[in-house]
C-alpha cells in the first residue's frame, strides 16, 4: 500500500508539471499513515442510517480495499447526486484527500463520500490512509502559485490538524470539525 501510494504521488506530481519525487520528502521520515479496519453490521433500517456520514478524507491519499459488499458512495458535483462506487473484485479504490487539494492549490479536489449500510449483508472495508509526517506544513506548492494563481490556503501544521481532528471526531459538537476550508484564503 505504501509503495503504491508513493507511485501514485509520483503520477500526481507529474500531472501537475512537477518532478516525480516532489512529494517524497513529506513521507520519507515519520509519516503518520495507518490502516483502519471497518466493520458495518447489517442494519434493519438502512434508509435511516449511514455507515459513515458525508465527509472528505483529510490525508493525501486513501487506498481502500472493500470486500464482497459495496456501500461506498461519492457525491457527484454537477447535480449533488450520491453515486455508488462499483465493486470490482481485487481492485483498490483510490481517493484523493484534502492535502492533495491544498498542495495542488485546488487543481485537484478531494471528493465528498459516505458509506451506506444494508439489511442483508454485513460489510468490511480496509482503508489505508497515506498521511505525511507530523511536522509537515501543508500549503499550496510554491511552484504552482503565481500572480494569476495566488495561494488559496494558509499553511497549517499537519500534526496539529490531525490531533485536533482525532480529539473531536467522535464527540458531539456544536461547531464543525476542523476542515481545510478553515484555512482557505477568501479571494
Ligand atoms: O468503508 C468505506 O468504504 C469507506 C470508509 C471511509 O470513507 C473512511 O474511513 O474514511
Ligand atoms: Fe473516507
Amino acid at each position: 500500500m505504501e509503495k503504491l501510494s508513493f507511485k501514485l504521488m509520483e503520477l500526481i506530481a507529474l500531472s501537475l508539471g512537477l518532478e516525480a519525487k516532489r512529494f517524497e520528502e513529506f513521507f520519507m521520515k515519520d509519516q503518520t499513515s495507518f490502516i483502519r479496519l471497518n466493520h458495518y453490521p447489517r442494519c434493519p433500517n438502512p434508509d435511516l442510517a449511514l455507515g459513515v456520514g458525508p465527509h472528505k478524507d483529510i490525508g493525501a491519499l486513501t487506498i481502500l480495499a472493500q470486500e464482497e459488499v459495496a456501500g461506498l458512495e461519492v457525491k457527484r458535483k454537477v447535480d449533488e447526486e450520491w453515486i455508488r462506487v462499483k465493486l470490482i473484485p481485487d481492485a483498490y479504490i483510490i481517493n484523493l484527500g484534502d492535502i492533495v487539494q491544498v498542495w495542488s492549490n485546488d487543481a485537484f479536489e478531494s471528493p465528498e463520500h459516505r458509506v451506506v449500510v444494508n439489511s442483508e449483508k454485513e460489510r468490511f472495508s480496509t482503508p489505508f490512509f497515506f498521511f505525511p509526517a507530523q511536522e509537515t506544513e501543508v500549503k499550496p506548492l510554491e511552484e504552482l502559485i503565481n500572480d494569476q494563481n495566488p495561494s488559496k490556503y494558509r499553511p497549517y501544521k499537519w500534526g496539529k490538524f490531525l490531533v485536533h481532528r482525532f480529539n473531536t471526531n467522535f464527540k458531539k459538537r456544536k461547531v464543525d470539525n476542523i476542515q481545510i476550508y478553515h484555512y482557505k484564503i477568501k479571494g
